[in-house]
């Protein structure tokens, strides 16, 4: 596959490294430095594009990619208040996305365990939930996608939340995510339902960032050929 790579900074580079080894040809690596090279004629290059930016820059990135043609994954966090926007668009172009928070097989994985945990605590008022995200001090979006993802998860599962905020609060109907900045984490993400009696506590930690430009790579392979919106669930069958 020829891949365009939107975005070469942490992730665009471990991204590049995964793919080459599965035999992948990266045909253009886009930064803020050569910003005017983020072209469609240049994206109509790949077979695929990998967007990998920010909150700012991702929404213009996709749909770029879209008016190319090229089908788009996207990891960028912090823009979902356009995603509905972007799904209406690709769908109106006949095009091809997918976007998750976290590309991961442990964290599709764990998503997965999340909401089965909810659902099994939705009869079990005596327990509260709280949850703790963990990054590197260069991330500029918080909670992290993920968190917001795994927030979301509950929310639908447990009548007692109506909304999450990200500080402490006494509100019981808030779910407090928690948001902590130390180096290098590459992302932790811990979720604890607390009762008189006893805790119960799932975490999820990433050692580098290699899992999640794995599920990238394997996200691209998955969609370069197909048409329409997909998420990991479609890539892992989970
Ligand atoms: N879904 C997932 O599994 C994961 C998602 N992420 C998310 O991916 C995003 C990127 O993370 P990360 O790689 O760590 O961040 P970095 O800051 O290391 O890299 C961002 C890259 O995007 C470039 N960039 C910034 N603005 C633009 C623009 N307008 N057009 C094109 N390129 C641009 C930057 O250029 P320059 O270097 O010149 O500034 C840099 O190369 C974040 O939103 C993060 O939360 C991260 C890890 C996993
Ligand atoms: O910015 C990061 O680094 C990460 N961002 C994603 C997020 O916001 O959830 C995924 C991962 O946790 C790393």
């Amino acid at each position: 596959m020829k891949i365009a790579l939107i975005g070469y900074g942490k992730m665009g580079q471990a991204i590049e490294a995964i793919a080459l080894q599965r035999g992948h040809e990266v045909v253009l690596k886009v930064s803020i430095e050569n910003l005017e090279d983020n072209t469609i004629d240049n994206i109509r290059k790949a077979d695929v594009a990998i967007e990998f930016t920010g909150p700012e820059s991702a929404f213009d990135n996709i749909i770029r990619c879209i008016d190319a043609g090229v089908p788009v994954v996207s990891g960028s966090t912090g823009w979902l208040n356009r995603y509905e926007e972007v799904k209406t668009y690709c769908s109106k172009k006949n095009g091809s996305l997918l976007y998750a928070s976290n590309f991961s097989v442990g964290v599709n994985i764990f998503f997965a365990i999340n909401k089965k945990l909810a659902s099994l605590m939705t009869s079990h008022p005596e327990y509260d939930v709280q949850m703790t995200e963990v990054h590197h001090t260069q991330k500029l979006d918080a909670p992290s996608g993920t968190a917001i993802t795994l927030a979301e998860q509950i929310l639908g599962e447990n009548n007692r939340k109506s909304k999450w905020v990200n500080h402490n609060s006494d509100q019981a109907n808030e779910l407090v995510i928690l948001s902590e900045r130390v180096d290098p984490a590459p992302g932790t993400h811990i979720i604890r339902y607390t009762s008189a009696i006893d805790d119960i506590e799932i975490k999820h930690t990433a050692h580098s960032r290699q899992g999640f430009a794995t599920g990238a790579v394997l996200a691209a392979e998955f969609l370069h050929t197909r048409k329409g919106i997909f998420s990991m669930s479609d890539v892992l069958g989970i």
